[in-house]
């Protein structure tokens, strides 16, 4: 056996992973959320933080479902640069000084041990936020407290490797419609086939 590796070409990722939430189930999910913000949210007048770039498929599906105003913008801080462990957070675009007494939504795809959104919700409420709401397509289930609670979760996810609907394998797959995991381990046998 040989651990599954960042060099392979990116059929290979596809080929070998399980399929953890087929699209359909992504779609009812995103429903939903939507339908958590409406009821939560429909006299707030948020702003509405995508998390770039993970969260991107998640925002293009969601706003259109949200039929009350609010306002849209991004931050953009990555912790794994295109590889499936974390590591030091990299503010690439910070709040701005818009989401002063705002409520802000915070949009990602993903809370795995949650020190991405802790950080960013943390920013916001520096720079006067006066309510952080956090929404995220999946929650990976780790087993042991995190930094930080999602008000609203899609979908669970195994603690694996987890990609698709925004969530990449090595820089690729973001565009999948549906969650896949990657396999710990594959057969050499299985790639030279
Ligand atoms: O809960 P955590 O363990 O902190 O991980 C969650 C974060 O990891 C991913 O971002 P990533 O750093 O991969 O950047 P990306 O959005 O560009 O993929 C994902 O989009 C979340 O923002
Ligand atoms: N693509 C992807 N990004 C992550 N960021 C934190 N956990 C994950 C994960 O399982 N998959």
């Amino acid at each position: 056996m040989t651990l599954f590796d960042p060099t392979l070409p990116p059929a290979q990722y596809l080929a070998h992973a399980d399929l953890i939430h087929d699209e359909a189930a992504v779609r009812l999910a995103i429903a939903e959320l939507a339908a958590a913000l409406k009821l939560s949210l429909h006299d707030s007048q948020p702003l509405v933080l995508c998390v770039m770039g993970g969260a991107v498929v998640l925002a293009g599906q969601l706003l259109p479902l949200l039929d009350f105003p609010l306002e849209f913008d991004y931050v953009q801080a990555s912790r794994y640069h295109n590889q499936t462990q974390g590591q030091t957070l990299l503010w690439k675009v910070l709040p701005s000084h818009h989401v002063k007494d705002r409520t802000v939504v915070l949009i990602d795809d993903i809370l795995d041990e949650g020190h991405t959104l802790a950080a960013i919700r943390e920013k916001c409420l520096e720079q006067g936020a006066s309510r952080v709401v956090i929404a995220v397509l999946a929650e990976k289930l780790l087993g042991h407290e995190k930094p930080i609670r999602a008000d609203h979760v899609g979908l669970q996810v195994p603690n694996r490797y987890v990609f698709g609907c925004g969530m990449d394998v090595y820089g690729w797959w973001r565009n999948l419609p549906a969650i896949y995991a990657l396999p710990e381990q594959v057969s050499p046998a299985a790639l030279s086939g």
